[in-house]
């Protein structure tokens, strides 16, 4: 069932220049692990099943590139409609495409609850959607908050200090908000051009000419904006780092799964969950299936067989019939073990040719492929006799190819 009842849709202003970022490329459409900040808002109210319409409001310049990402990156409900001069302005025209009605290509319903969410917060989660959805049924308006960092002051007219509030008394307002609709769009109705211009709180439109006191709602640290280059730079290792959090190893040889599990486990202290499947990736593993289906981007191969490519090949099919590659870089460490008595310690150069060629393949996939190959020497069991110390028994040569 349903945790909402009521028709809910989102509002996703981004349809600013970015000036405080810098840079020609406005900050929403700027890269975050290779895709543009504005699609992991976009995605982030996808993955909520009870929004229905998504409207992401940019710039008229940019309806083009705003297309080509929605159609590049699947993303679903999705109505793309022109912004304004402010920032008020483009959510104001984001509201009315509900109100009247004026999109194009499909039938939007009005909804019952409203959220309006900056495009260049890309950190949001359903819980605190929610919240503010729930509280805004109750209270006719609902937004996040966070504690101040720095001090509210105020500067008298000699640019010095006039006086400073209290800092424990007041919050930072963030994003998501929520609104029943009908309230922030007769509030937008009402707005003078000063608020639609120089204003930059919806809550505060909601008092003003609804008198309407938003419930505020705690949220969580990860809310924040991108505004400046440095917000760009955490957000790409907030994203990086989520991205590092799983490993899925894939073998039909198991004890190999063991070991690697394992010694992964050691080596990494519990900062990454290892999923260890035993497979045969001639089939169609539901386990694998469920793996594709997760949020798991980094992918480690052994096998001890020769020229296992047609089987990698299989594992590169069926990461890019799962979609896993469409949204991040998928990782995958293709670990040969090459253990036999009279092995010469060389790869043959035209094994390793052919692997950096499908390495080159597979990357437009977005797919980066990695190779380490493992040769382990066995001893003729006379030189046992001869009372080698057990370290030497094995020499081992590795080839890393990429
Ligand atoms: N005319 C505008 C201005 C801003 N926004 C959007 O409102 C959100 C928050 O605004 P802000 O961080 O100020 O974005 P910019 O206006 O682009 O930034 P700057 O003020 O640095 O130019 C962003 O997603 C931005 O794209 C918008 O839809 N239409
Ligand atoms: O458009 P700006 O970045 O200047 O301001 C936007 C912020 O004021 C706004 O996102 C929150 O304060 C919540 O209203």
């Amino acid at each position: 069932m349903e945790p909402v009842s009521a028709a809910v849709s989102a509002v996703l202003p981004a349809g600013g220049s970015g000036e405080r970022l810098g840079g020609a490329t406005p900050k929403q459409f700027c890269g975050l692990q290779g895709r543009p900040l504005v699609s992991y808002a976009v995605r982030a109210m996808e993955r909520v099943s009870w929004i229905s319409d998504i409207i992401v409001v940019v710039s008229p310049e940019n309806i083009e590139t705003m297309k080509s990402i929605v159609e590049k990156y699947g993303h679903k409900r999705v109505t793309i409609v022109k912004g304004g001069i402010t920032r008020h302005r483009s959510i104001f025209n984001g509201l009315k495409v509900f109100a009247e009605n004026q999109s194009s290509n499909r039938l939007l319903q009005k909804p019952e609850v409203v959220i309006i969410h900056d495009a260049v917060r890309p950190f949001v989660e359903e819980d605190i959607l929610l919240k503010v959805v729930m509280a805004a049924k109750e209270h006719g308006a609902a937004g996040a908050i966070r504690p101040l960092v720095s001090t509210v002051i105020a500067s008298g007219e000699d640019g010095c200090l006039d006086h400073s509030l209290e800092r424990a008394r007041y919050r930072a307002s963030e994003m998501p908000q929520a609104f029943l609709f009908d309230i922030i769009y007769q509030a937008y109705q009402q707005c003078t051009d000063h608020d639609l211009d120089y204003g930059t709180e919806c809550l505060h439109l909601a008092l003003k000419y609804c008198k309407t006191n938003a419930k505020l709602v705690e949220g969580t640290a990860d809310l924040w904006k991108v505004t400046y280059k440095r917000d760009l730079y955490a957000a790409e290792s907030i994203i990086k780092d989520s991205l590092s959090q799983q490993i899925c190893i894939i073998t039909d040889v198991k004890e190999a799964v063991v070991q690697a599990g394992f010694l992964l486990h050691e080596s990494l202290k519990n900062q990454v969950k290892v999923e260890a499947i035993s497979i045969s990736l001639s089939k169609n593993d539901s386990h694998l299936q469920n793996i594709f289906s997760g949020e798991c981007y980094n992918f480690l191969c052994i096998n001890d067989k020769e020229y296992a490519t047609e089987e990698i090949q299989q594992l590169v099919d069926m990461l890019e019939k799962s979609n896993v590659p469409l949204l991040y870089p998928v990782v995958l460490i293709l670990v040969h073990l090459n253990i036999s008595e009279n092995i010469s310690f060389s790869i043959g150069l035209e094994e390793l040719t052919k692997i950096k060629k499908f390495a080159r393949e597979v990357k437009k996939k977005n797919i980066l492929v990695y190779g380490l190959l493992i040769q382990y020497k066995k001893f003729p069991l006379n030189c046992y006799a001869s009372g080698l110390p057990i370290l030497s028994r094995g020499g081992l040569e590795w080839v890393l190819f990429s």
